[in-house]
């Protein structure tokens, strides 16, 4: 990690205007600039630190120094997180919640999700196959969001799965900036908050019984320390929590299909899956685009690191993005080179795109296993039991839009399904051993 001392400021009076017109250049950009991993700014109108590497992630992830009470800013929790859940609490708190959401993830249940994901794609091809095009991101969010559904055991009707599904994607490309996206994410959740509350009530009252192992059971009963229930809201959000991000996927399974189009090579490989190479290609997928830019935290108290004076609630950001290509640890880190995972330290501070440090005791995606199976499982399906044709579009991204993707979205044409069930892609040698991120 370069540090500069004392730590350089960034110019401009506050940046957060910036931040969203820069997008996932804005803090790797001016680490570039003022040769520093960390530097301070202002950002919503308070003094920031800014910071990216393997070991600003170890402190950021360390609870002893930061929490994350506060720091969320309010429009990302009216859109993609939800107010009042897991992603805002601190210690035994957020732990209890914590240990709620990781007893979803049995290998078991992560089975249960590739399967039905791996279900919910075979029936999308089957439907692809009768059309001229599609437009492979917004089928897989709502793949994802219907997958992500069924495993949490809510009792959605085939007639509002689809606009279900879409509060989902709207939730998730709310971040980043857009008036008009943060204004539909967050109509978006308010209906789908107020339908999750109603089923909660309906497990509570015994009138709905899902399966014991199901996120929705587990949910409306989880207690909290002091015996109650979750308030009705929060079960909402957490419930919510427990399967939403999946549609985040959906962009990691696009721009897996972009690095297989732009990369032939891979493809051959992914069919071989010599040495596990799905999961190396997933890994390197999750590395290497862009997805989620940045984290915040606050200080938990005054405290001096590289020679920076931290003061009590301090905004902290850590750049999760830079953090995956960091020269320290990443060859060649604008490559992608999915092999590089061979050799992997394994490092939990170096590699974050799903956030760093310890599941159980840090703020570490609870999904993750989760994610790298289906992309596993999915990669897998596209490249055993799918043909398809790449037409003429703009494939390129747009590293200042928060989400991004390809422009295009990802246009395939003349799909074709090369087996009659995906049994084949459920059946790998991985199977019991799901649990390796
Ligand atoms: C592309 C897929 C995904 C991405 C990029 C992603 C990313 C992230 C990130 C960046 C965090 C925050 C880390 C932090 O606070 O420092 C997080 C937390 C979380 N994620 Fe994911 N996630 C994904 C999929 C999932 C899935 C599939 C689930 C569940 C089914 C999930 C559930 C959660 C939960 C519950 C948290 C809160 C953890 C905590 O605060 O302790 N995520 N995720």
């Amino acid at each position: 990690m370069r540090v500069k001392t004392p730590i350089p400021q960034a110019k401009g009076i506050d940046n957060t205007l910036t931040l969203i017109k820069e997008g996932f250049h804005f803090i790797p950009s001016r680490r570039n600039e003022l040769e520093s991993d960390m530097f301070e700014t202002r950002l919503l109108g308070q003094k920031a630190i800014c910071m990216a590497g393997e070991e600003a992630a170890a402190m950021f992830y360390d609870n002893e120094y930061f929490k994350r009470e506060g720091a969320a800013p309010k429009p990302l929790k009216q859109t993609l997180l939800g107010e009042g859940g897991i992603h805002g609490r601190d210690g035994e708190d957020h732990h209890q919640l914590k240990r709620m959401f990781l007893s979803m993830m049995t290998p078991e249940r992560l089975e249960d999700m590739k399967r039905i994901a791996v279900e919910e794609f075979d029936k999308k091809v089957t439907e692809w196959e009768r059309k001229d095009a599609v437009i492979l991101l917004r089928e897989m969010e709502e793949i994802m969001g219907r997958a992500g559904m069924r495993w949490a055991g809510l009792p959605v009707k085939e007639s509002e799965a689809k606009e279900r599904a879409a509060e989902l994607s709207q939730m998730v490309d709310s971040f980043g900036g857009s008036l008009s996206r943060y204004q539909d994410g967050k109509h978006a959740r308010q209906s789908h908050e107020k339908w999750l509350e109603k089923i909660i009530k309906d497990i509570r009252s015994g009138k709905y019984n899902p399966p014991a192992n199901t996120a929705a059971y587990i949910v409306a009963n989880h207690r909290e320390p002091n015996g109650k229930l979750l308030d009705l809201h929060t079960a909402a959000v957490e419930l919510n929590n427990s399967y939403r991000p999946l549609v985040a996927t959906a962009y990691f399974i696009v721009f897996g299909a972009l690095a297989m189009y732009e990369h032939p090579e891979t493809v051959g490989k992914l069919r071989e899956d010599k040495d596990d190479y799905s999961h190396m290609f997933s890994q390197e997928i999750r590395r290497y685009y862009p997805f989620a830019p940045a984290m915040a935290a606050k200080a938990k108290k005054n405290f001096t690191w590289n020679g920076y004076k931290f003061k009590k609630d301090q905004l902290v950001v850590l750049d999760l993005f830079g953090t995956n290509r960091h020269p320290d640890n990443w060859i060649d880190a604008d490559q992608f080179i999915p092999e590089r995972f061979a050799n992997w330290s394994g490092s939990p501070f170096a590699f974050v795109p799903q956030g760093g440090g310890d599941h159980y005791m840090g703020h570490r995606c609870a999904g993750e296993w989760m994610t790298v199976m289906v992309m596993q499982a999915f990669f897998r399906y596209m490249t055993h039991n799918l043909s398809y044709h790449v037409p003429e579009q703009n494939l390129a991204y747009d590293m200042r839009r928060m989400p991004t993707m390809p422009q295009s979205g990802f246009v395939i044409s003349d799909v074709r399904k090369l087996r009659s069930f995906p049994d084949n892609i459920l059946l790998h040698r991985e199977t019991l051993t799901a649990v390796k991120a």
